[in-house]
């Protein structure tokens, strides 16, 4: 059975339509790349995921289970974790404090984020609106796996990041991928997202127009829904 199945789905904002009819699947394991030019629907895509927005056509199940009708809160208790665009953290909480208010469950903890960003570990005590913001970055991808999620969920995690912490961050989702857990990813630098993906999920205007093997992507199709 597939981790995540949509099929379909159409989403709304009031009375304008974002969504189309997207499908895409993650198998358990997989990292799974969600692309497409600004505006086309990935951040609407995965708020329909975590029932921030309401599809009203098409299915999303994940482990099995339609998540349609359900509130973001049982969603993302059913092993979804988010790390938004722009990440939120508690800034007037410490790195630690940050990591144990998201933990849920054993098998993500303190020591296991900080050996996966050791800048967490020395930074420990510190509150997080005094670090950088590679490292506030950092955090929320930490405070996502302290939820201990089936499926986390990156949207332009790398964004606006000097380039010695984006491949920090890139090194830390190829470690992820090796221990197997399951990641969607939406990023616009594809140098680094195409090596990692085992698929990829193209959106244009609201739709799926591309479902593949990153291989498969060839230049001329990349240049056609992800040049500019
Ligand atoms: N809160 C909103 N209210 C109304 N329309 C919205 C809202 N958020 C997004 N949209 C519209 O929905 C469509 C899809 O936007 P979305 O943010 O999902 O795209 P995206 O692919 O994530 O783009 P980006 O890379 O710029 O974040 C766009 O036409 C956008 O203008």
């Amino acid at each position: 059975m597939s981790l995540l199945v949509l099929t379909g789905v159409e989403s709304f904002y009031r009375a304008s339509q974002a969504l189309f009819g997207v499908s895409l699947a993650i198998e358990d394991g997989e990292v799974v790349a969600l692309m497409g030019r600004n505006g086309m629907g990935k951040t609407t895509t995965i708020n329909s995921i975590l029932g921030l927005v309401r599809p009203r056509a098409g299915s999303i199940r994940f482990a099995g289970r339609e998540l349609a009708g359900l509130r973001p809160h049982s969603i993302a208790r059913l092993g979804l974790g988010l790390v938004p665009e722009g990440r939120r953290c508690f800034p007037n909480l410490t790195v630690e404090e940050n990591l144990l208010v998201a933990a849920r469950g054993n098998e993500w903890t303190l020591e296991r984020v900080t050996e996966l960003f050791p800048r967490l570990g020395e930074r420990r005590s510190q509150y997080a609106n005094t670090l950088s913001g590679g490292e506030q970055q950092m955090l929320a991808i930490g405070r996502a796996l302290m939820t201990n999620p089936r499926l986390l969920i990156l949207d332009e995690a790398t964004e606006g990041l000097a380039p010695v912490i984006r491949q920090d961050i890139w090194a830390a989702i190829r470690k992820l991928k090796a221990a197997g857990q399951s990641i969607l990813v939406v990023d616009k630098t594809l140098s680094e997202l195409l090596p990692v993906a085992d698929r990829c999920f193209v959106l244009e205007k609201g739709a799926t127009v591309f479902a593949g093997a990153p291989e498969a992507l060839t230049p001329e199709l990349q240049d056609r829904y992800l040049g500019v």
